[in-house]
């Protein structure tokens, strides 16, 4: 009966002339080509299983007492220049709940190798080990080691100290990232799921985040260089991300989508934050008044390739109309300055917390309320810039207030050196609350702050 039903199809075809059977032959090859290249296409899903934040013991905490005590004990700063750090530490918006590298408390003040491993391996070992437990994941299930720390490169590498200390399987493939800047822990994810989509199988990645001032503390009188001793501070971030469908279950985000740009091409934007020696040899980080402008047109440019992907058509509509009305009404600067609203596209933003006036221009730049900024202030509050761990613990301030919901849209976004604009952009799988070892335990309360005043050196464009 169906070998008759084909063979009349076949017979019906054959009778129909070649100027319609020929176009209809090469529309059906087209057609079954295209969905093969979608279906051998398709990527297998990204998710975030977990994530832990490093807390540092409590002896490690560090106040304007303890920097002031400090200074005065090192013997190698002026009083102007004692002067200008404490205005700076005022004005920062950081807290008195810091976390400070150990060489700080060793009263030798002196910085040296050991004591930066001991930075590393301090934070490093603690996250991972807190990580692995809660997740249910061993050392062997890691096919993908990714650990970024923009200032501290040793040799071995931090991802060899991991794999060391771990005892990693022979075959795991590890990067050791650095001289990222506060972008690496998104650049690390986006690296980890662009990894394990070229694995054959489904595995495991463990993304490890972290930065090392202790060798870049600078003991010098340039300004650029001392705000960076303000507002740099000692934190780290693990993420175990997956392509294992099996563990979609216990996973608690999936990764939508992953954005870099890079803006290095640009002078002023290659130059803005610097690890240099000053003209005495003194090491350090300098951070130009212009980091927070080229910020700003990074963020810009960024944004152009993030909105079409994100946004619902609707507000991409609506951004298109205001900027068409500005125009007609002859104001270009008006039409410029338009931003569609990202407040549409995602529930929870982790923006970039590298310093209060890199907020205050993401939050001015973007239209953001104080709510919206509130998890970036109080993350740079309570751990200061901890560079590319920053929107982790962001991240982990969301689930500790219990505003995570199932079906959420997360959007991190990260700047760094070079110059680089990162996206990481999210999406719930469950409500998330604080887990055992989030960072914001028994703290959380206290925030939001009062708003700190805006900043004067950054005001914005008239
Ligand atoms: C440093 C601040 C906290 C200061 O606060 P305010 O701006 O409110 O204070 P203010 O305007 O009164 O300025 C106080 C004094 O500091 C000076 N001042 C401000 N910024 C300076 C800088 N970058 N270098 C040298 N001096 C600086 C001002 O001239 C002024 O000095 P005087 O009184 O003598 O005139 C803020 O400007 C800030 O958050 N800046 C951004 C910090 C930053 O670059 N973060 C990104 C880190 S890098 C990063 O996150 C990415 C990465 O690493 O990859």
């Amino acid at each position: 009966m169906q070998a008759s039903s084909t063979t009349a199809a076949m017979a019906s075809l054959r009778a129909l002339p070649l100027p319609v059977l020929v176009p209809l032959v090469v529309s059906a090859l087209a057609f079954l080509v295209t969905v093969l290249r979608l279906v051998l296409r398709r990527q297998r899903p990204v998710y975030l299983l977990n994530y832990s934040c490093h807390l540092p013991d409590v002896d490690r905490q560090v106040n304007l007492e303890v920097c002031e005590y400090f200074g005065l004990k090192c013997r190698r700063y002026s009083d102007d220049i004692a002067d200008f750090m404490r205005l700076i530490y005022s004005k920062s918006g950081l807290g008195q709940e810091t976390f400070a590298p150990p060489f700080i408390f060793s009263g030798r003040f002196d910085k040296t190798l050991a004591f930066a491993v001991q930075e590393a391996e301090e934070g490093l070992f603690a996250v991972v080990g807190q990580l692995l437990a809660k997740a249910d994941v061993t050392p062997a299930d890691i096919s993908v080691l990714v650990v970024a720390c923009s200032m501290f490169s040793p040799m071995p590498s931090l991802a060899s100290m991991i794999a060391h200390r771990f005892k990693m399987r022979p075959d795991v493939k590890a990067y050791s990232v650095a001289g990222m800047g506060c972008s690496a822990g998104t650049v690390g994810i986006d690296t980890a799921a662009r990894s394990l989509r070229c694995q054959r199988r489904p595995g495991y990645a463990l993304v490890v985040v972290t930065e090392n001032t202790s060798l870049n503390w600078y003991f010098g009188e340039n300004k650029h260089m001392l705000v960076t001793n303000c507002i740099f501070r000692v934190g780290t971030a693990a993420a175990l991300v997956t392509d294992v469908p099996a563990r979609r279950a216990d996973a608690k985000y999936e990764l939508v989508r992953t954005l870099r740009t890079h803006h290095g091409a640009d002078d002023a934007a290659f130059h803005a934050a610097t690890q240099m020696e000053d003209e005495r040899g003194n090491l350090g980080v300098a951070l130009t008044k212009d980091l927070v402008r080229v910020a700003g047109a990074a963020l810009r440019r960024h944004i152009t390739a993030l909105g079409p992907r994100v946004l619902p058509v609707a507000e991409m509509l609506r951004y298109a109309w205001r900027v068409a009305r500005a125009r007609a009404a002859g104001n270009r600067k008006a039409a410029a300055a338009e931003v569609p609203d990202f407040q549409r596209a995602f529930e929870h933003m982790c923006i970039h917390s590298g310093g209060k006036a890199v907020i205050d221009a993401v939050a001015r730049l973007m239209g953001f309320g104080p709510a919206v900024v509130e998890p970036a202030r109080a993350t740079l509050h309570r751990f200061g810039n901890t560079s590319s761990s920053l929107v982790f613990y962001e991240l982990a301030y969301f689930e500790a207030k219990r505003r995570v919901r199932a079906g959420d849209r997360l959007w991190m976004l990260a700047f760094g050196t070079g110059f680089k604009a990162c996206s990481n952009v999210w999406r719930a799988l469950r409500d998330c609350g604080p887990d055992a070892d989030n960072p914001w335990n028994g703290c959380v309360h206290r925030y939001p702050m009062p708003l700190p005043p805006p900043s004067k050196t950054h005001k914005p464009a008239a």
